[in-house]
Order: C-alpha cells, then sequence, then structure tokens
C-alpha cells in the first residue's frame, strides 16, 4: 500500500485496531489534525486533543492505544482515541479559540470520540468544543464538568501509583527523593500530592532548563515561576543543569511528566533511582523498559500510573462529583499497580508485560462480546 511519498495507512494496524484514522483540513482558518480512534469495544472513546507542532502519526497512534489500554485496564465504559490540532498552543487566544472551535466541528460526525485535555489545550478549550458540538470531558466547574488540570486528577494519582509501588522496591514515601521532568498540569500536582506523603522533590525540569538541590525544592516558589512565565531553572537556590543531566540525578523516584520517548536506550542506564512512575504518556521506549527491567529499576507503566485524568473524565461524563472521581482513582490506580507489579514479580517479566496482559485481558473480553467481532 506504501508510495514513496505517502506511508502505508495501515501500516498500525493489528487485532486491536486502530478503527479509525481521520485527517482533518479546513484550509480557511488552518486547521490541521489527526484523530486517531484506537479501539471502541468499551463504548465510546475518550482521550486528550493535543495541540503541538511536531506530533507525528505514529505517535497519535501510540497514545490512542496507551489510552485504549488505560481505559480497559480500569474497567473505563470507554474505548481508546487521541488527536492531534497541528498548530502553536502559544497562539494569540482569538486564534486559537477559531481553531478549536474549527476542530470541534470537524470532528462532530465522529460520534464515537469524546476529546478531552492534552497538552496544549485546557477545560476552556473543552468548554468551546463542547459549546460547538455538545461533546468533550474534563470541563470548566462552571459547565458542570471536573476540571481535571486544575484539581490535578492525574498528578493525585501518579502519587497512589508511587505509594503503592514504593514497598515493592523497599521504599518508604516518607523522605523519599522524587524528580519530576515537566512541571506542567501533571509533573506540579504529583509533586505536591507525593509532597504531602512525606517525600521531597530534589529535581525537576521544564522547556527551558532543570534546577536540583538534595534538601528539596520549595514546591510553591517553582509554581509561582511558571505562573509567571518563567523557567523553573530560574528558581533561586539549588544549581541549575542541563534537561539532559536530569535523568541521572541522584533519587528515589524518577518521574517522566513530559513529552513521549523521554527513555530510550542511549539513557536510561544513566537513571539512579529504584523506582520509575509514568505521568507522562509513552515516556519510555520497549528498549528502555528492558533495560530498567534488567537492572532491577521497577517502572509503573503510564497506563496505570497516569489514568487519573480519565477516570475523572468519565466520571464526569457519567454525571459523577469531583469528590467520587478521587475515589475512583485511588482506588482503580491502587488496585492496577498493585496487581501489575504482583504478577510481572510473580512471572518475572518487565511491569509494562504484566500490565498489557491485565488491559488486553479485560479488552478481548469486551471485544467479544461485540458483535462486529464477527
Ligand atoms: N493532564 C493530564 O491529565 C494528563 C496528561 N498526561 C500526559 O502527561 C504529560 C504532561 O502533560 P501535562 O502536564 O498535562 O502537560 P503540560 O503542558 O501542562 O506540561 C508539560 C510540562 O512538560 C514540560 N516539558 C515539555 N518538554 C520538555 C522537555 N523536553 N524537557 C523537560 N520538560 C519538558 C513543559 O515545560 P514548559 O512549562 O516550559 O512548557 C511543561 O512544564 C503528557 O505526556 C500528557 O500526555 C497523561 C495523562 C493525563
Ligand atoms: O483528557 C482526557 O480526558 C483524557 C486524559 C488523556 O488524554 C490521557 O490520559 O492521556
Amino acid at each position: 500500500m506504501a508510495t514513496d511519498s505517502f506511508p502505508d495507512p495501515f501500516a498500525f494496524g493489528d487485532e486491536i485496531g486502530p478503527s479509525k484514522i481521520v485527517y482533518l483540513q479546513t484550509p480557511s482558518v488552518g486547521l490541521r489534525a489527526i484523530v486517531v480512534i484506537d479501539n471502541v469495544a468499551a463504548g465510546p472513546a475518550i482521550g486528550g486533543a493535543r495541540m503541538a507542532p511536531d506530533v507525528s502519526v505514529n505517535e497519535c497512534f501510540r497514545l490512542a492505544r496507551a489510552m485504549t489500554l488505560k481505559n480497559a485496564a480500569c474497567g473505563l465504559r470507554h474505548g481508546g482515541a487521541k488527536s492531534v490540532i497541528f498548530a502553536d498552543p502559544l497562539m494569540p487566544r482569538a486564534e486559537k479559540e477559531q481553531l478549536i472551535r474549527a476542530f470541534a466541528n470537524a470532528i462532530a460526525p465522529l460520534h464515537e470520540y469524546i476529546p478531552g485535555p492534552d497538552m496544549g489545550t485546557d477545560e476552556t478549550a473543552m468548554g468551546w468544543i463542547h459549546d460547538e458540538i455538545g461533546r468533550a470531558v474534563g470541563l470548566p466547574a462552571e459547565m458542570g464538568g471536573i476540571p481535571l488540570d486544575f484539581i490535578g486528577a492525574t498528578g493525585f494519582g501518579v502519587a497512589i501509583s508511587a505509594a503503592v509501588a514504593a514497598p515493592f522496591v523497599g521504599l518508604s514515601l516518607q523522605g523519599a527523593r522524587v524528580v519530576v521532568q515537566g512541571f506542567g498540569a501533571v509533573g506540579e500536582h504529583a509533586s505536591r500530592y507525593l509532597e504531602k506523603r512525606g517525600a521531597r522533590l530534589v529535581g525537576v525540569a521544564d522547556i527551558a532548563g532543570a534546577i536540583v538541590d538534595a534538601d528539596g525544592l520549595n514546591i510553591e516558589a517553582l509554581a509561582q515561576l511558571k505562573r509567571a512565565g518563567k523557567s523553573v531553572s530560574e528558581y533561586r537556590g539549588g544549581r541549575v543543569i542541563s534537561n539532559e543531566s536530569l535523568v541521572a540525578v541522584p533519587c528515589d523516584i524518577w518521574i517522566p511528566a513530559a513529552r513521549p520517548d523521554a527513555l530510550r536506550a542511549d539513557n536510561v542506564a544513566r537513571l539512579d533511582c529504584r523506582l520509575v512512575v509514568q505521568g507522562a504518556n509513552v515516556p519510555a521506549t520497549r528498549e528502555a523498559e528492558l533495560i530498567m527491567f534488567e537492572r532491577g529499576v521497577v517502572s509503573v507503566p503510564d497506563f496505570i500510573a497516569n489514568a487519573g485524568g480519565v477516570v475523572a473524565a468519565a466520571v464526569e461524563y457519567a454525571g459523577g462529583s469531583i469528590p467520587a472521581a478521587f475515589a475512583e482513582i485511588e482506588e482503580k490506580i491502587g488496585l492496577n499497580t498493585r496487581m501489575t507489579l504482583e504478577r510481572a514479580r510473580e512471572a518475572g517479566a518487565p511491569p509494562v508485560d504484566a500490565a498489557t496482559k491485565l488491559a488486553t485481558s479485560r479488552l478481548r473480553r469486551m471485544m467479544e462480546l461485540r458483535r462486529w467481532r464477527v
């Protein structure tokens, strides 16, 4: 199927999906977007709408698959999808609103896709989409939504996952040293929730730089810098290091909370920690997972640890409340983290393999119940 100028559109296909890859263009407003609806056996697919200038179809597919596994692992009545709007998220607000509203209209016929916030979009953007087509999650509280990023749903889940995983590496969160790559919605809230449980943040990075302090960084001071549009590397005190060096900062728990493939074959051996809890989506390559396993670093996969946002989104979709969302996140992520690490230990296998089995066995059961399996 592939030609020299166009990739094979079925290259990603396997027994799970994707069910649709849709390219969207509205030239009059400069909209260019891709939606990957991976699998809808469990119900309409929920997945973030990302705004970024540089995401490939392959990356969008990997993100959609992560949503399929995440939603299945959590037993949600939703399939997995992801979308990317190719644009600079820092564009002027009026232009962004026009683009997002155009995106909403372009996805209107894709009834099996429910968009949520992701990197470069937020609850306001979801409000615009809902206003256009009556379908989005992670809505502003004023619209009856659960503002996922404001309440730190994903960061809370990451902290729960870390708390359950810690004893598997003989660690207590009390006094545990934590490094976080990315200080956005996930990174900041994960840092805060872990600090509440006694851990201390000893290293953090954003796009512009990284800062470390073995005695602990002040999270509120870092948050103030970000609110003022500055980099965490402008923090007073501590030591500025390069972004590439963050991976080697001595700590107990290393949390990727930024872009894909942060941990790769060429840098993962530099990790100096016992536990990795994946806040970002697809932050470790397959090779990196295997190297961590060989080196005895326990790695909790993204679709287990970072499900807090989508669990809250599903609760919102079903008409539930913020306290109900927190309770479900704690229960589902705690249980999935424990089952993943126990099964990995029993099988002598990397946690990502145990977690994939856990998610796909639930998914296959749902696929068997659907007519279109035949
Ligand atoms: N928000 C959510 O509920 C969920 C998010 N995720 C995933 O978590 C990750 C982060 O999402 P979210 O926090 O919402 O995104 P945000 O845009 O709020 O934050 C991303 C952070 O990562 C930083 N960053 C980007 N690139 C780099 C880099 N190369 N090195 C270091 N830091 C970098 C950004 O820096 P700067 O501040 O300078 O821009 C920013 O601080 C993504 O992979 C996302 O898909 C997964 C589940 C749910
Ligand atoms: O934003 C949402 O609704 C779902 C969260 C999401 O996209 C993710 O977990 O990556």
